[in-house]
């Protein structure tokens, strides 16, 4: 098992990695809790994990209850929230309770919200179960999406701890490999070159990717994110870095409608743009061809952007939080590593979006 700390505004916390971890929660708990609400979804449950992890809470906890919610995106909205909420009141948690988020990003992001808000905050834990969740269960950023935009009601409330269980990545379907696999890669783009340069020589599948190059990089990705969250936790600078691939990437999560694409296949074509973008505006020099084909051969399905009305993404890329003053603002590349918050006019966005659209991806 491998431990990273993390200082955060409100308190330093533990990320442990490794095998089987679920199977013993409980020893890494910060505090002592009498009541723990465990929030998961429905695959995640069915899966066993939650009866897992309950079986082992119950021996720390008096009371330790459980709420599922359907899987997907789309729990990431706000009756969803209110449910979660009522339950919390009904089941009677307080300010000494827990709450456990077991599952990928959107149980971690939907149950961090949960636990920002509830009386005005309480502590909960991350325990993460997907490969994208390396990113989501670090760093405090929790929220839910309006229909307008991702994440656009949320707050910053760091875990008390994250508890990642890497044997519970290998029951992931492909597709959502894929997606957690984009966030690795978005961390090698901005801030590892070598990392960067490993896995697109060694990594040339992911249905058989090789489990000790991808718990290393999973390792890396939270270090790099640690690293940044712990220098600006509440996004006034260089955190706006880990939104590469953001500004397009969320605008076709929305325009598409949620879960119609994961999270981490809208970011890899978000970052695929950026990467045009970074060429023209920074002269980035970097093999933006090479990276469009080894994307291709991961299968992640860049053609399904050219469904997508441009306009309509411009759209809702002006109400990304990145923007300031009703200006769009992406964050570029200089050189692998060297990313930079930029401010493109509307007009040149238009463009570099049409041909990206109708040149880049063919
Ligand atoms: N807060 C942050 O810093 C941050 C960072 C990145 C992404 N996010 C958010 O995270 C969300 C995406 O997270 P995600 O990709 O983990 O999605 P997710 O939570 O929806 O999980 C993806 C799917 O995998 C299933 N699943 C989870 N664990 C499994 C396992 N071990 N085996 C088999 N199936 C499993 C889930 O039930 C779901 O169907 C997005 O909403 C995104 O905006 C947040
Ligand atoms: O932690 C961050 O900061 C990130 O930007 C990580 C992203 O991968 C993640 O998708 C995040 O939720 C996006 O944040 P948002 O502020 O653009 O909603
Ligand atoms: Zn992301």
């Amino acid at each position: 098992m491998r431990t990273l700390e993390v200082n955060s505004s409100q308190w330093t916390y533990n990320v442990y990695i490794g095998p089987d971890l679920r199977f013993e929660v409980s020893k890494y708990l910060p505090n002592s809790y009498d009541k723990i609400l465990i929030v998961t979804d429905r695959h995640v449950e069915q899966l066993g994990y939650l009866n897992e992890v309950i079986s082992d809470l119950q021996k720390h906890a008096k009371q330790v209850y459980s709420f599922t919610v359907p899987a997907g995106e789309e729990s990431k909205k706000l009756d969803v929230f209110e449910q979660l909420q009522t339950d919390a009141i009904k089941k009677g948690l307080d300010r000494k309770s827990l709450i456990v988020a077991l599952g990928g990003g959107v149980v971690g992001d939907l149950t961090g919200f949960v636990a920002a808000t509830f009386m005005r905050g309480i502590d909960y834990i991350q325990v993460p179960t997907t490969i994208l969740a390396h990113d989501s269960s670090v760093g405090g950023k929790v929220a839910i999406n309006h229909s307008l935009g991702k994440n656009l009601i949320g707050a910053f409330h760091a875990p008390k701890g994250v508890i990642y269980d890497l044997s519970t990545i290998k029951s992931l379907p492909l597709v959502e490999k894929r997606s957690g696999f984009a966030e690795v890669i978005k961390h090698g783009l901005i801030a590892d070159k070598n990392m960067l340069n490993q896995l697109m020589e060694h990594v040339q599948t992911l249905e058989t990717i090789n489990q000790k190059i991808l718990e290393d990089a999973l390792y890396n990705g939270i270090k790099i994110k640690a690293h940044i969250v712990e220098q600006d936790e509440k996004e006034k600078g260089i955190r706006s870095h880990l939104n590469f691939g953001h500004t397009l990437g969320h605008a076709i999560e929305a325009e598409a409608g949620y879960g119609s694409i994961t999270h981490g296949e809208a970011v890899a074509i978000g970052m695929l743009f950026a990467l045009q973008v970074s060429e023209s505006h920074l002269s980035l020099s970097f093999s933006n061809n090479r990276f469009k084909n080894w994307l291709k051969q991961l299968a992640y399905p860049l053609h399904m952007v050219k469904d997508l009305q441009i306009e309509s993404l411009i759209e809702r890329m002006k109400v990304d939080k990145k923007n300031q003053s009703g200006q769009i603002r992406m964050v570029l590349l200089k050189d692998v590593g060297m990313p930079e918050l930029y401010t493109i006019n509307e007009n040149r966005l238009l463009s570099e979006l049409k041909t990206f659209i109708n040149e880049v991806i063919e």
